[in-house]
């Protein structure tokens, strides 16, 4: 069972009158063999609470502990390995490689971490459900925001990751797809014992969650499922 916690964590942006409170006192718990939802208006704090879960970023207070071992106790090589091997991000922006084609994509991953990552079976599989096998010889540039969107969920699931994060992963995705997508996050949490959380504005996902939690100004509130 793996586990990833946030306890009592505040982030808090610029000073004085600038001062923005993103997150205010997060409890939460992402576990294997769960798809977690978090749900909330634009500006609510989702992007923040998914990177500081993730190590992209550090809380102004409060905990993060990975199997309750504390971030702040890791050195700089094992927070490095954390992301590399145990996290798979889809992030907004996508993050692909601009001069690489969709299948170089993998390939750089391959050089980066070249163990441990899905066997060929997974991710011929993966492929086809995501409808990307088409567009392996194309740049991303090439693709329109669905198609990155998918190549970049593909990207992410690549490294074989314990626990899976995205950001708004269905944004520009129509609702066949969305079905698709969420029935495979929920597959992976279930068939693959990972954790998945998705931070989205998305509600055609709630019926693949196990948990639902809204943010709002900060803060987090359990919709459904079980908080511990
Ligand atoms: N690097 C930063 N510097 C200053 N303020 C920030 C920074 N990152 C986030 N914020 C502020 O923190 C708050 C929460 O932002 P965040 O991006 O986490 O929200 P969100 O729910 O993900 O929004 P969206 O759905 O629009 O992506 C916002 O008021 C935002 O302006």
């Amino acid at each position: 069972m793996q586990k990833l916690e946030l306890k009592n964590v505040r982030k808090q942006f610029g000073h004085g009158l600038n001062q923005v409170t993103a997150l205010d006192g997060i409890d939460f718990e992402a576990r294997s063999g769960e798809l977690t939802l978090i749900l909330g208006p634009s500006g609510s704090g989702k992007s923040t609470m998914l990177t500081i879960l993730g190590n992209l970023q550090k809380a102004t207070d409060g905990e993060v502990l990975l199997n309750g071992q504390n971030f702040e106790n890791l050195t700089q090589k094992q927070s490095d390995d954390f992301r590399l091997k145990r996290i798979g991000f889809v992030l907004q922006s996508y993050n692909l490689v601009p001069y690489l084609t969709v299948k170089e994509q993998f390939d750089l991953v391959n050089k980066v971490k070249p163990k441990g990552n899905l066997d060929k079976q997974t991710f011929e599989e993966y492929i086809d459900k995501l409808g990307i096998r088409p567009l392996m010889n194309k740049y991303p540039g090439q693709l329109s925001g669905g198609q990155n969107q998918r190549v970049a969920i593909a990207r992410a699931l690549y490294t074989n990751p314990d626990f899976i994060l995205a950001d708004e992963p269905t944004a520009a995705l129509d609702s066949e797809r969305v079905k698709v997508v969420g029935g495979l996050f929920k597959d992976i949490a279930k068939e693959q014992d990972k954790a998945v959380v998705i931070v989205t504005h998305d509600l055609r996902l709630k019926e693949d969650a196990d948990r639902i939690y809204h943010l709002e100004d900060g803060k987090l509130s359990l919709e459904k499922g079980n908080q511990n």
